[in-house]
């Protein structure tokens, strides 16, 4: 298939990338580095041993992205490009929904004029809020705690119109739990501007040397040992989900909304002490307040992505450790030059 990634050069969309390249599929990655370095094209061409087509499109300039997508022969569209810093859509809820809804609109109307009718979008385990129970499966409530996953909830309702009003369009909405790691070349891998807003970058940053030590939000929740349970899933295993997802949409003609998670809850002490074992190196922390808008349990029920896409993830949390630490130990201040 030739297909367009859009958001391609974030962490997520660049493993996709290769997974996407290795089963023979013919990319165009865009991307408008508002959150990437132009560095990871470098680092994908090198991984992948070809060139890799890249333009430069804001989602929100909609001339541009009807040019991008007008006759250039696309089969599908993945989906990653989007604001998803949870704390700053509360900020500037605005630019959330510009950049992420507005933006997502735009694309769905340049595929329609270009005659593109396959999507595999990024969504988010956001839309749960705080699950009444845990597994949380795909017919749990949705109910969204902050404007970040507002826009998640809004993206997936409008494609869901869409798909009601437009049968021949199909859509594959995929809940991610919690990404962590990176490919095993060490090459590419999660770098977050500023100071990390998610665990396991803030404790590779620990690990390294960059921050003293990790703060816990909470050592009083309801969990296994006090701190919050999370499902963090490979993001090799998160990539080859979308490749699945593409295959299934081609194989069956039909759109699907699936968690991906692996289904196994994790604290995140266990996780420290993963990452302390997989590096070799401590990781001090000090046990702090809770943070707002947190809650104690969250991890998926993943049967429904293994019985419609054949998908279920493979690597443990010691895979994840170990490849986010190798990344990290080999670009110590990710993919800016050091000093
Ligand atoms: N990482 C997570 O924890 C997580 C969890 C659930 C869902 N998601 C979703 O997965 C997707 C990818 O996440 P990620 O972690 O790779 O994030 P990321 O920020 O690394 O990647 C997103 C990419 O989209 C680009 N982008 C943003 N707005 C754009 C615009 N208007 N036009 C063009 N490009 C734009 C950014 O420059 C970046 O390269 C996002 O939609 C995110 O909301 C991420
Ligand atoms: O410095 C830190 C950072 C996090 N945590 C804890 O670690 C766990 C995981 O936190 P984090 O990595 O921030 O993930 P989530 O809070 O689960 O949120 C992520 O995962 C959600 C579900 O996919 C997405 O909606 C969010 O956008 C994304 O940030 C939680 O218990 C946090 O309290 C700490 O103790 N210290």
């Amino acid at each position: 298939m030739r297909i367009l990634v859009f958001g391609g050069t974030g962490y997520i969309g660049s493993h996709t990338c290769i997974e996407l390249a290795a089963r023979g599929h013919d990319l165009v990655v865009a991307d408008n580095l508002s959150n990437s370095s132009p560095r990871v094209l470098e680092r994908l061409q090198a991984i992948i041993g070809a060139p890799l087509a890249f333009r430069n499109v804001d989602l929100r300039d909609r001339e541009a992205t009807r040019t991008l997508l007008a006759g250039a022969g696309f089969d599908a569209v993945v989906h990653f490009a989007a604001l998803k810093a949870v704390g700053e859509s509360c900020e500037r809820p605005l630019d959330y929904f510009d950049n992420n809804i507005t933006g997502t609109l735009n694309l769905l109307q340049a595929m329609r004029e270009a005659g593109v009718a396959r999507l595999v979008f990024s969504s988010s385990a956001t839309v749960y809020g705080d699950p009444e129970r845990v597994p949380v499966d795909e017919d749990a409530p949705l109910r969204v705690t902050n404007p970040y996953g507002r826009t998640k909830l809004v993206m997936e309702q409008l494609i869901a119109d869409l798909c009601s009003a437009e049968p021949g369009f199909q859509a594959g909405v995929l809940r991610y739990f919690n990404p962590v790691g990176a490919h095993g070349s060490g090459l590419i891998g999660e770098d977050p501007g500023g100071v990390p807003n998610n665990l396991m970058p803030y404790i590779c940053q620990v690990a390294v040397g960059r921050r003293p030590a990790l703060s816990i939000y909470g050592g009083d929740w309801p969990t296994v040992d006090g701190t919050g349970v999370r499902d963090y899933i490979h993001v090799l295993d998160l990539a080859r989900a979308h490749a699945d997802a593409l295959d299934t949409l081609e194989r069956t003609g039909a759109g699907f909304t699936v968690n991906l998670g692996t289904g196994t809850g994790v604290s995140v002490l266990q996780l420290v002490q993963a990452f302390e074992r997989a590096s070799g190196r401590a990781v001090p922390y000090e046990i702090v307040g809770r943070r707002p808008g947190d809650v104690a349990e969250v991890y998926a029920d993943p049967a429904r992505a293994q019985s419609l896409l054949g998908w279920r993830a493979t690597l443990d949390v010691d895979a994840m450790c170990r490849d986010a630490w190798r990344w990290q130990s080999m670009n110590p201040t990710g993919y800016a030059e050091p000093g």
